[in-house]
């Protein structure tokens, strides 16, 4: 019993095994696209003044990169391309590019520090998309990575809809640019429909095949964003793309929040010590609140009841060793946890927790007493806090009050016996 404990307390069986030679999980860089993916969602609308707000809480939470929206898009676009390129901030600037020379050529003068340059490579968009051949599209690839790569910048190339590419055709084009010296490919699962086995297998098959650094890029369409990204670190990825929320095209990509959390399951220290991890509510509030909506009741560490526990064997052993049913420590987010006791599936040991904190000295006895009054009055409907406090409080008070009056009464009866016994005695 003893040993299994340790066991389970000393070793981490969710992070890196020895077999994953090629696992990345503990050493990873994110590109942090919500100034591009992210501004393709629906209610997405960024001034510059946002732009840049957003782009140094990304840089202060410790995101590698910044990934923006092309310059090609507009000329707003471009102009606030220029003014965050032009901060200084530590988070290296990306700009998304088509794999065009026009687009790369506007890029380069915006100051940004590498360039993510993007081709559809499945029949789908080749076909409906840019109608381009296989070839022409490694030409165009080697003619766009050249010219980047001579004016210094970084330079990533990334096939879109990989998952529905032809094998062959994206094992070439990625072996042509690795050769030309790009510093990353990107797998792009750009309408959500590969499942971690296969993020797996893709992204296994072209690590024995460039040298170079992997990026890759995940919707969330069927809801595999996250595992899939966790599944390309283990299969040797080295860069995921995220944005804050998830927000994007459609329902969007990985979410920083999401990543951050799986990723500190693998190993907690190296997820600590790179992002400023109690930033993350501040950072999600700051771009719901841009995109007007709100935080989803469920999200990953700062949903409203993230650490929120209710049913009462989950709440004894919580307050036992909070372990038991948390994987994330809420003060390593600057969260909270919350047991949760106005209801129904509460148990005694929850109240009894909740009496101590209020200083209220009761028995195991009444505090069981006082829990089946709660559930009583929760049967009908669940109690606030203020409520139970109240109940718990009452009941305090009646139990002291009994208590005494029964010290009192014991109190004058010991003083009749002894007078009758002075009067006996004389
Ligand atoms: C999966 C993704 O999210 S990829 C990133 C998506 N990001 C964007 O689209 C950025 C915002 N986009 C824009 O502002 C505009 O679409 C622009 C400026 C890029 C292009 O605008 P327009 O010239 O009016 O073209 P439009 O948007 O209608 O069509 C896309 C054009 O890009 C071409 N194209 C599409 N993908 C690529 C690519 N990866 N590389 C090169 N050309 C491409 C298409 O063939 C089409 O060109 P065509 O008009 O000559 O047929
Ligand atoms: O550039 C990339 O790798 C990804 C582009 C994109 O947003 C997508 O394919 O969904
Ligand atoms: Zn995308």
């Amino acid at each position: 019993m003893t040993s299994n404990n340790t066991t389970a307390t000393s070793s981490n069986p969710y992070g890196k095994s020895v077999a994953d030679f090629l696992s990345r999980v503990d050493n990873f860089s994110i590109i942090e696209s919500t100034l591009r993916e992210g501004e393709q969602f629906a209610n997405a609308f960024f001034d510059t003044a946002k732009k840049i707000e957003i782009a140094k809480a990304l840089d202060d939470f410790g995101v590698e990169y910044i990934e923006i929206t092309s310059p090609a898009a507009s000329e707003q676009s471009r102009q606030d391309c220029v003014a965050i390129a032009s901060l200084g901030l530590k988070s290296k600037i990306l700009t998304h590019v088509r794999c065009h020379m026009d687009d790369a050529r506007i890029a380069v003068e915006t100051g940004v520090d590498g360039l993510d340059v993007v081709i559809g490579t499945s029949s789908f968009l080749r076909q409906f998309s840019h109608g381009k051949s296989m070839e022409y599209i490694t030409q165009q690839a080697i003619e766009v990575v050249n010219y980047i790569k001579s004016t210094g910048l970084e330079v990533r190339f990334s096939s879109e809809d990989s998952f529905r590419s032809d094998l062959v055709d994206l094992l070439n084009i990625y072996r042509t640019v690795d050769k030309l010296g790009v510093n990353r490919v990107g797998i792009a699962d750009t309408v959500g429909c590969a499942n971690p086995r296969q993020v797996y297998e893709l992204v296994r098959t072209l690590r024995g095949v460039v040298s170079c650094d992997i990026e890759c890029h995940f919707h969330n369409d069927t809801g595999c964003a996250i595992a899939n990204a966790y599944a390309a670190l283990e299969a040797g990825a080295t860069h995921i793309d995220t944005s804050v929320l998830g927000i994007g095209e459609r329902n969007g990509i990985t979410p920083l929040g999401g990543l951050v959390a799986r990723m500190y399951t693998a190993d907690r220290d190296y997820i600590t010590g790179k992002y400023k991890l109690h930033k993350l509510r501040d950072l999600e509030n700051l771009v719901a609140d841009a995109v007007d909506i709100e935080v989803p009741f469920n999200n990953y560490v700062t949903g409203y009841c993230a650490f929120t526990h209710k049913a009462g064997i989950h709440a004894k052993a919580i307050l036992n060793n909070p372990s038991t049913y948390e994987i994330l420590k809420p003060e390593d987010f600057g969260m909270t946890r919350y047991v949760s006791i106005g209801h129904r599936l509460t148990g005694w040991n929850a109240v009894k927790s909740r009496t101590q904190q209020l200083g209220l000295e009761l028995t195991d006895d009444q505090v069981k007493q006082v829990t089946a009054k709660i559930k009583q009055m929760a049967d009908i409907k669940p109690l606030g806090i203020e409520a139970v406090d109240h109940l718990l409080r009452e009941f305090h008070a009646k139990h002291t009050d009994n208590h005494l009056e029964q010290l009192g009464r014991m109190e004058v009866t010991v003083h009749q016996e002894a007078q009758e016994h002075s009067e006996q005695t004389g």
